[in-house]
């Protein structure tokens, strides 16, 4: 799926469902990071999240729909793997792709929770994030404890391009223009079915 030293975003999600912010941030994401491909990972599960989501192959077809792009594949590679926790999947990915550089993706709302994480201290140190602004998390992503203890790895965005290449420890925060979808609101709209 990817060649020797190609830039690999990966944004891991629920996608339950997928939805138009997230094309928006991979299509931002692939320009500001200059990232080869992102590969999404629809999750069999939020380790961290109590309700489980509708059926995977519902949510593979969603976002395939939502997000066509040349430069972007849909994977159940959490599935392949058998792993939830995104510490255990980079690892997993590392050892599958050995030349290859991955680059985790998230939202800001994921930042400003990320000490939650299951070793998130060994993700940050061993692969470069990349963080994209979302409505109503700005300020308290770049206020989080991740981002205060690994203040001095913040890459400013204007120097986005260089995040994938540099090696971790390394996050960068993009301002970008803000998209306010989200699934927990298309599911309350009665739009989608969940598990
Ligand atoms: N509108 C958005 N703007 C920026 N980032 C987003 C947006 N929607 C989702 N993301 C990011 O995309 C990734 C996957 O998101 P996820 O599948 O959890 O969707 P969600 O809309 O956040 O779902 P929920 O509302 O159920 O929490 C996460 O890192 C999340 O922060
Ligand atoms: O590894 C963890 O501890 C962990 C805790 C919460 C979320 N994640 C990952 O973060 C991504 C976004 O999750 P979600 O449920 O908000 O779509 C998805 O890939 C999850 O597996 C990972």
């Amino acid at each position: 799926m990817a060649q020797a030293g190609q830039t690999v975003g990966l944004l891991g999600g629920s996608f339950d469902p997928a939805h138009a912010g997230h094309a928006h941030i991979t299509r931002e994401a692939i320009k500001r990071f200059g990232l080869d491909f992102v590969w999404w990972l629809v999750s069999p599960g939020n380790p961290l999240k109590e309700r489980g989501p509708a059926p995977m192959a519902a949510r593979m077809t969603r976002a395939r729909a939502v997000m066509d792009h040349p430069k972007v594949r849909v994977t159940d590679l959490e599935t392949q793997l058998g792993t939830r926790y995104t510490a255990q999947t980079l690892r997993a990915l590392r050892a599958r792709y050995p030349t290859v550089n991955f680059v985790w993706l998230m939202g800001a709302d994921n930042l400003a929770s990320f000490h939650k994480w299951q070793d998130w201290r060994w993700i940050m140190e061993n692969v470069p994030i990349g963080v994209l602004a979302r409505p109503g998390d700005r300020i308290s992503a770049r206020r989080s404890v991740a981002a205060q203890a690994y203040a001095h790895a913040r890459l400013p965005g204007v120097a986005s391009q260089l995040l994938a290449r540099e090696g971790a420890p390394r996050w960068c925060y993009i301002n970008l223009p803000l998209s306010d979808a989200s699934s927990s609101e298309i599911r309350a709209s009665g739009a989608w079915t969940s598990g």
